[in-house]
């Protein structure tokens, strides 16, 4: 592949003063639409052979959790999360047009797993020790989240009803036995406390799934529940910022009036809130916006081109590194702010998701084809060590999210 990260990178001192020339904007689109064919090449032909082959586990069920910078499988724990984000990725694959009958074998491998790592009462285990017994049997809000949004792209793509009656039958156990007296839900069954916000907002990503796929109207409520909360518990009205951790009464964990701020999860809830503004109608305010300018303005590194880690409530650097997953979160932020934007801010927008995807190409330039570095340093070069298979999920999402934003602009061509 002769991709370079430096063929992808906008010119960002025009980005920066906004100026437009005549002609660029078409130009621009155009970019982002060779770039979406560079990456349906690398998803085609190097991440999806690798992932669907070597990365599904068919002595223990399910799929890896990591493979080696060799490009092998390796016996060790396993979250069971994991599979039900390869699920939603093999899904995903089979909408973008990768081989139907190998996204159906790989959805169905993975069903059967999540189907026998659940409980008598529906919830999905969070983890299995080397020997696959299961090694926590406490129950986590963030794998429900995703179990419920595997359920719903596995029925998108096979139409099994029995996959609708697992959801609704999980969602009404969620519900019921996660629900905080004050609102919102707990972390956990066994360990309620701090309650995280991250895992609300997978469950507001799993619920979105659903919106258009079935019209039991509680999916609704519980996307308008979740959003609620991120208005009234989770963002910072006045640093316009995601708090991520409070305590058992919804107080901000704060450290001598600050708080740790995830740029990725920044990036992550305003392309969630404005995916839910256009499903529902509904009106989360500036904050998906807001979010964004200060994930760009404070957790964005320019000289490395990535989105670190964390930084602090006032700015200051907290965790300098890199994780792949923040790009794919900046990158779909900015498709969605392209998408609500005209003239010269959708253009901005689109330089930014262009300078997103150009990064996250440059974490998929591997020895061996079809892999990813997961960690890049304060130095920028990455760190040795396996590729997490959890990371399918946010790649192929970022492309669907590509794909589906130059379909949408070609209909004006
Ligand atoms: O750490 P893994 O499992 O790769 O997930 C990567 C990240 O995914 C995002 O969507 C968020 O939920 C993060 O909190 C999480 O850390």
């Amino acid at each position: 592949m002769n991709v370079t990260y430096s063929d992808m990178k906008p010119d960002t001192a025009s980005v920066a003063n906004g100026s437009l020339i005549a002609g660029e904007e078409l130009r621009d689109t155009t970019e982002l639409k060779e770039t979406l064919g560079l990456y349906r090449k690398v998803l085609f032909e190097q991440i999806l052979p690798l992932w669907s082959t070597v990365g599904a586990d068919h002595a223990r069920g399910g799929y890896a959790e990591t493979l080696s910078a060799r490009g092998r499988g390796a016996p060790g724990p396993r979250r069971v999360r994991v599979t039900a984000r390869q699920v939603y990725a093999m899904c995903e694959a089979a909408e973008l047009g990768w081989n139907r009958l190998a996204a159906e074998a790989g959805v169905r491998h993975g069903c059967r797993f999540l189907a026998l790592h659940t409980s008598a009462g529906g919830f999905l285990f969070h983890t299995l020790a080397a020997d696959d017994s299961v090694s926590d049997i406490g129950f986590d809000l963030y794998d429900q989240a995703f179990l419920l949004f595997a359920h719903a792209h596995a029925w998108r793509l096979l139409r099994d009803p029995d996959i609708v009656e697992r959801a609704r039958l999980l969602r009404q156990s969620v519900v019921e036995r996660f629900a905080h007296a004050d609102g919102g839900f707990v972390d956990r069954l066994d360990k309620p406390f701090p309650l995280r916000s991250n895992p609300h907002m997978h469950l507001l990503e799993a619920s979105l799934a659903w919106l258009p796929l079935d019209p039991d109207p509680r999916w609704r409520e519980l996307a308008d529940t979740v959003v609620a909360l991120f208005l009234s518990r989770f963002v910072d009205r006045e640093r316009g910022i995601l708090r991520e951790t409070f305590g058992a009464d919804w107080t901000p964990v704060e450290d001598a009036g600050r708080c740790r701020v995830e740029p990725g999860h920044n990036y992550e809830w305003a392309w969630l809130l404005m995916r839910w503004e256009a499903l529902t109608g509904g009106d989360a305010g500036a904050f998906p916006l807001g979010m964004v300018g200060f994930a760009e303005t404070h957790g964005y590194d320019p000289l490395r081109r990535v989105a670190v880690n964390e930084v602090w409530s006032d700015g200051s650097a907290s965790d300098g590194k890199a994780r792949l997953w923040p790009q794919t979160e900046r990158l779909k932020a900015w498709l969605a702010v392209a998408r609500r934007s005209q003239g010269p801010d959708r253009w901005r927008a689109e330089k930014f998701a262009l300078d997103a995807a150009g990064t996250l190409m440059s974490y998929l330039q591997t020895p061996v084809a079809g892999l990813w570095h997961d960690v890049m340093l304060e130095d920028g070069s990455f760190a040795a060590g396996d590729a997490p298979g959890s990371s399918l999920y946010h790649i192929i999402c970022a492309i669907g999210e590509l794909q589906r934003y130059v379909d949408s602009r070609e209909e004006y061509a």
